[in-house]
């Protein structure tokens, strides 16, 4: 990188100083410079009097550089191309499925899963930089590989979300979209209102005047079981103590599910996901950065509470989750709006994806040191007011029953294959983690 004092702070201004020089210094140059000034007017001429579309010419300049830098504009012909491509459906019945946050940890794995099984996929995010946005942009090089397109846009964006229903009829959107961690809120709260719920009303605004209108499946969190003490958790139980913004942003969404199907006859389905992890993970949670901090030989802070000891989590591994996923969708049962309007009851539902074997946090470290064969230097702590709860646990009695949700990856075999992504991905010791 430059020395910024060797740069100076206005570049055209030291330009200008330069040609004042030379000016008066020969005729030669005189000239070249006036020869310089005039044929830049005509360059000028000719650019302003071109074929504009109608568009102003501003305008017009800034798209035709933004396309040299991007594949695709939202207006190009290549791009619905993509778009069109990337919904193909394949499989006798198949879904047509927008999924929200497709670039992130849960998105890509379900992206795959509905293509792997011939369903139409398109992706959708925003590519924010929460966490290394390269890793978002790996997991979009391995979905264009299996076909999925990912449409780079916020959820916000309603014109956007609106011009895709109405190139696609999507049947049903898994909306995983979101602004995550736990811990994070203190340091951004806003990011949790745009996403979480500005976010989520954009897109159930558009869902609901779609023709036809898809049945939306989304995620929810077991954070909004908050400070309830009642264990294991189940739906029915108390969600009105949230510890952290990030819950209650959730349990917002779960209440303004609840108006979108009263009013509007949209079928929505929230998952309440348990600290879900495995490869292609999240680098903000704490099973990837005690990898990289442990490999590294940094110190990891455990939490303790007063109560439990060290805290503990309902972790539950990814390839779990997708089959919950899938079969929300497959069981989702339809909206009944039509131009806006509710025909009849639709579904409204909650379920809780978890593994239902809480570990203590000093036990997956332990776990971690055993794969990695490496001793993890560890600072126990007591749980800061952040955010996090003490304690996590699934009933998972009603998604069983409803949706055939069955768990079968422990702790110990995720985390191996967490831990084996995770060094091939980063070839430890050349290029690690951020
Ligand atoms: O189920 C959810 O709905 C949420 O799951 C996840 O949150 P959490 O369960 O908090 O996972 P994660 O941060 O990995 O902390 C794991 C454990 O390590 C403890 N922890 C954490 C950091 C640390 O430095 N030390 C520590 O002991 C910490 O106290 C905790 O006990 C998602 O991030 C969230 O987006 C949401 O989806």
């Amino acid at each position: 990188m430059p020395n910024p004092d060797s740069v100076p702070s206005t570049p055209g201004k030291f330009k200008v100083e330069k040609y004042r020089l030379r000016w008066h210094s020969s005729p030669l140059a005189k000239l070249t410079f006036c020869s310089f000034i005039f044929t830049g007017l005509i360059v000028v001429f000719l650019f302003r009097s071109s074929p504009t579309n109608g568009m102003p010419s501003s305008t017009s300049q800034f798209d035709s550089s933004r396309r040299s830098l991007r594949t695709f504009s939202v207006r190009e012909p290549a791009w619905e191309k993509r778009v069109r491509s990337s919904v193909k459906v394949r499989a006798h019945n198949g879904m047509t499925v927008l999924v929200t946050g497709a670039a992130g940890f849960v998105g890509t794995h379900v992206s795959a899963a509905l293509k792997r099984r011939g369903d139409g996929v398109l992706g959708f995010d925003n590519f924010n930089d929460y966490y290394d946005p390269s890793l978002k942009r790996a997991r979009q090089s391995l979905l264009e590989r299996s076909g999925v397109f990912i449409v780079e846009g916020d959820i916000n964006d309603k014109h956007l979300l609106t011009k895709l229903f109405e190139i696609v009829s999507f049947t049903h959107v898994m909306h995983l979209a979101a602004q995550a961690g736990v811990r994070y809120a203190m340091q951004n709260p806003s990011s949790y209102v745009h996403s979480n719920i500005a976010g989520f009303v954009s897109l159930l605004e558009v869902c609901k005047s779609a023709n036809p209108q898809p049945s939306i499946v989304w995620a929810s969190s077991s954070s909004v079981y908050g400070l309830n003490t009642k264990v294991p958790f189940s739906e029915n139980d108390r969600t009105d103590q949230p510890a952290s913004l990030y819950a209650a942003t959730k349990k917002a969404g779960e209440e303004i599910a609840h108006i979108y199907n009263h009013i509007y006859g949209l079928s929505l389905t929230a998952l309440r996901f348990f600290t879900v992890y495995g490869p292609w993970g999240r680098p903000d949670m704490a099973y990837f950065f005690f990898t990289r901090d442990i490999l590294k030989g940094k110190s990891i802070p455990i939490f303790e509470s007063q109560k439990l000891g060290t805290v503990a989590r309902d972790f539950t591994y990814i390839d779990d989750i997708v089959k919950g996923c899938l079969s929300a969708l497959d069981t989702a049962g339809k909206s009944t709006g039509i131009n806006g309007k509710k025909t009849g009851k639709a579904p409204l539902r909650v379920f809780n994806l978890g593994n239902t074997f809480p570990v203590k946090v000093s036990d997956l470290v332990c776990i971690l040191e055993r794969i990695l064969k490496v001793k993890a230097k560890t600072m126990v702590m007591k749980l800061p007011r952040n955010g996090d709860v003490e304690y996590t646990n699934a009933n998972i009695s009603l998604a069983e029953r409803e949706l055939g949700y069955k768990p079968t990856t422990d702790l110990q075999a995720g985390l191996k294959k967490f831990v084996k992504w995770y060094l091939s991905y980063y070839k430890t010791g050349k290029r690690g983690a951020e």
